[in-house]
C-alpha cells in the first residue's frame, strides 16, 4: 500500500492532538505534533535568557536548539537538546510566548525544514503521517494527501480546556476563553505562514460533535484517499 500523508491544521482546542494521534494509532500512521516544536525552542529561548520579545536576538538564537520528535502515536515525545521538554513545554509562560516566537521568520524557516524531513521520512519508511499545526496544508506540506482543517467555537473551546485544568483555574472559563482567542488572533495574524485553512482543506467543525464521531469522520476521509490513489 501506498504511504499516505495527513495535514491537520486549525486554531487551538479543536481537537487537533487528540484527533490526530487516534487517527495515526488506528491506521498504522506516524504522528507528528508540530506546535511540540515551537513550544520546544520557546522553551530553549526563556531557559537561554533571551527576551521573546527582541525578534532579532530570537533569529540569530534559533539555529543553536537541536531539536527533536518521537512520531509514535502511542507515545510521541520531544526533545531539546537531549533533554525531555515534554513537560516543561505545557507551562503557562511558554503558552504565553511561543506565539512572539513562532512568528519569527528564521524559526519557521529552521522548524519547517525539520518538519519536511521528518514528513517525507514516515513516507519513505513507514505507511505515513499525520502531521497537526497551523499552516501544514498551506506551508509546511501543501502536496498533503488529504488536508483537514478543524474549527470549533471560542465557547466550545474554552470549556475543553477549562476541564482539562485543575482547581482555581478550571472555574474561570472566560479567562480561558480570552487567552485561546488572543493566541489565535497573533498565530493568525502573522505575517509568515500564519495559521490559515488550505483552499483544498475539508473543514470539520467539531462544535456539536464527541472527539470519537471527530475521529471516525477523519479515519473515513483518509481511508477514502487511500482507496483512491
Ligand atoms: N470533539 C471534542 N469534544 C469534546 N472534547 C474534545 C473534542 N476534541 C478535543 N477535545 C478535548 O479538548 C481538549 C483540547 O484538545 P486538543 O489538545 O486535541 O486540541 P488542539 O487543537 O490540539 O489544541 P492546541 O492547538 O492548543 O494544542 C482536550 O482535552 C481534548 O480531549
Ligand atoms: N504549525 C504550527 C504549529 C504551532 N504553531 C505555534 C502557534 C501555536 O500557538 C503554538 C503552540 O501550538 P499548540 O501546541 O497549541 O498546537 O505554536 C505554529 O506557529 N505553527
Amino acid at each position: 500500500m501506498e504511504s499516505v500523508i495527513v495535514a491537520i491544521d486549525g486554531p487551538s482546542g479543536t481537537g487537533k492532538s487528540s484527533t490526530s494521534k487516534a487517527v495515526a494509532a488506528e491506521l498504522g500512521l506516524s504522528y507528528l505534533d508540530t506546535g511540540a516544536q515551537y513550544r520546544a525552542i520557546t522553551w530553549w529561548m526563556i531557559s537561554n535568557g533571551i527576551d521573546v520579545d527582541d525578534p532579532a536576538a530570537i533569529a540569530s538564537a534559533s539555529g543553536k536548539p537541536v531539536i527533536e520528535s518521537g512520531t509514535d502515536p502511542a507515545a510521541p515525545t520531544i526533545t531539546v537538546d537531549g533533554l525531555d521538554a515534554s513537560g516543561p513545554i505545557r507551562t503557562q509562560e511558554v503558552t504565553s510566548k511561543v506565539s512572539a516566537v513562532s512568528a519569527v521568520p528564521e524559526v519557521r524557516a529552521r522548524i519547517t525544514e525539520l518538519q519536511r524531513t521528518i514528513a517525507s521520512a514516515a513516507a519513505k519508511v513507514a505507511k505515513g503521517i499525520v502531521v497537526e499545526g497551523r499552516d501544514i496544508g498551506t506551508t509546511v506540506l501543501p502536496g498533503a494527501d488529504l488536508k483537514i482543517f478543524l474549527t470549533a467555537s471560542p465557547e466550545a473551546r474554552a470549556a475543553r480546556r477549562s476541564g482539562e485544568l485543575k482547581g482555581k483555574e478550571a472555574t474561570d472559563l472566560a479567562a480561558t476563553r480570552e487567552a485561546l482567542v488572543k493566541r489565535d488572533a497573533a498565530d493568525a495574524g502573522r505575517k509568515t505562514s500564519p495559521l490559515a485553512k488550505a483552499d483544498d482543506a475539508v473543514e470539520v467543525d467539531t462544535t456539536e460533535l464527541t472527539l470519537s464521531q471527530v475521529i471516525e469522520c477523519v479515519v473515513a476521509l483518509v481511508e477514502e484517499k487511500r482507496a483512491a490513489k
